[in-house]
């Protein structure tokens, strides 16, 4: 099934054209893989896939929703629930636990509460082998586990689709393959969608879709 589709996505910065007619598909449960050389506009796609940024010309369609249809109260809403984001810099709040940490989109999601929301937290961090260290501090994790901690957040909502952004870039290579096949569990074991965009090849080919871009165009 067609989750997420993007037509003739097209973005300029100043005199800089960036995107210059993309188009994506992919389909629920896929894990996509999107690599190319540094400034080809990796991160400006994923970031115009998630909504974080508008595209000057094309669509995103994510599910049935046109996501340029919805006003930016609606997107924000849309954005939390239906997307997940993880990035190369975990950027967990270095004053709260693991759980609250992962817990935290689950509080500004008027459909949950709160001893769900603790559920689904303890839940997920128990799946991602992080049982024993729930009520720890991030600064008392190490890295790879504070990147599980914030793969644990971005699915706590369900989201229709993850997006990561050089998820492992920060992890030694130990860490970095237990993060990958941590992401075909999560689409096993969870039916999870995840558009990854990497430097690194092991997981690239270890994806369902390997997406080369190439100055701002799709190559394959
Ligand atoms: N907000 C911005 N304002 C101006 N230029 C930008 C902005 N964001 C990105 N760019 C430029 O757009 C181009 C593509 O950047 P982008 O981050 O999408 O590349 P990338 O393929 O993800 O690169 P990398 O692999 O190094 O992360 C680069 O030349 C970058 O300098």
């Amino acid at each position: 099934m067609n989750l997420l589709q993007a037509r003739g996505i097209k973005r300029t910065y100043g005199a800089l054209q960036v995107l210059k007619g993309i188009d994506i598909e992919v389909n629920s449960g896929e894990v996509v893989a999107i690599v190319g050389a540094s400034g080809a506009g990796k991160s400006t796609l994923l970031h115009i896939l998630g909504t974080l940024d508008r595209p000057d010309e094309g669509e995103v369609f994510i599910g049935n929703t046109k996501v340029s249809g919805l006003g930016d109260k609606e997107l924000a809403k849309f954005r939390n629930e239906e997307i997940g984001f993880i990035f190369q810099f975990h950027n967990l709040l270095a004053e709260f636990t693991a759980l609250e940490n992962a817990c935290m989109p689950g509080y500004i999601n008027a459909g949950l509460n709160e001893k769900e929301i603790k559920r689904r937290g303890e839940e997920l961090l128990g799946l991602l082998g992080l049982s024993d260290r729930m009520n720890h501090l991030p600064s008392q994790l190490s890295g790879g586990e504070q990147q599980r901690v914030a793969v644990a957040r971005a699915l706590l909502n369900k989201p229709a689709i993850v997006l990561a952004d050089e998820p492992s870039g920060n992890l030694d290579s130990q860490n970095a393959l237990d993060l990958h096949q941590l992401f075909f569990k999560l689409r096993d074991e969870l039916g999870h969608t995840f558009i990854i965009v990497t430097h690194n090849e092991d997981l690239a080919t270890m994806a369902d879709r390997r997406l080369v871009m190439q100055d701002g165009r799709m190559l394959q």
